[in-house]
């Protein structure tokens, strides 16, 4: 029986119900009872990572906005500046777009990096002003994500790892989208769930059979076995 490793997770696909939005409550309990530091690494604002930490009643160990924002439990970073992102933005809705999330735009209002855009609206567009703009346009499968070349995940993994101690050659990373990449190529050992895309796919070291929360729990029950 080996020790349980540090864990690196993405929320959505990957934490998620196979068949409907939301967290899948089967992750709660194995999580609130791992015996290894789990981080959360997500694109999504950093509330949402912090809640998901606070009602599982795990340590806050988080990378947001695909690495623009990482909490490592004792000090926030910050990666990237805000107003490029917003520049793109407002040029957007210039030239007679929206963001696509309605008038209050909570998938945006807690954003420090990046701008979060709707996949309903046209991606070519906003592509070329953030191209203008110096900044990528990537696509999770849930948001494009309008962000700095320079951060990710798997930086902010990196920095978490530093901080708390542990060597990321025994973590195992569970994603399912291009934004997983970097956090892949710092785990000792990724999986793609069922449901991830290409970039995904092509990036981990093992293919699972189960899509989104079933497929992590299934990670879970073998790395947690030491096999
Ligand atoms: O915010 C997104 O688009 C996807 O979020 P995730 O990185 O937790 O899967
Ligand atoms: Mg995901």
């Amino acid at each position: 029986m080996t020790a349980d490793p540090p864990l690196l997770l993405d929320i959505d696909g990957t934490l998620t119900r196979p068949d409907a939005w939301g967290i899948d409550p089967r992750i709660f309990d194995p999580l609130r009872e791992w015996d290894a530091p789990v981080v959360v690494a997500t694109g999504k604002a950093f509330p949402y990572p912090i809640a998901l930490c606070h009602f599982a009643a795990i340590p806050e160990l988080v990378v947001a906005e695909n690495g623009g924002v990482v909490y490592t439990g004792d000090d926030i970073f910050v990666t990237a500046d805000r107003e490029a992102p917003r520049a793109v933005a407002e040029a957007y809705r210039a030239a007679g777009y929206s963001l696509g999330w309605g008038e209050e735009d909570t998938v945006n209002r807690w954003r420090e990096t990046e701008i979060a855009v709707n996949r309903e609206q046209p991606l070519e567009p906003l592509r070329e002003i953030a191209a203008e703009f110096g900044l990528e346009v990537i696509d999770t499968g849930y948001a494009y994500h309008v962000k700095d070349t320079t951060p990710n995940k798997g930086d902010g993994v990196e920095r978490i790892a530093d901080h708390i101690g542990f060597d990321l050659a025994d973590a195992v990373a569970v994603g399912d989208s291009i934004n997983d990449v970097p956090t892949f190529r710092v785990a000792g050992r990724s999986f793609a769930v069922a449901n991830a895309d290409e970039d995904a796919k092509a990036a981990a070291d093992e293919l699972l059979e189960e899509i989104h929360a079933d497929g992590t729990l299934s990670v879970l029950e073998r790395v947690r076995t030491g096999e």
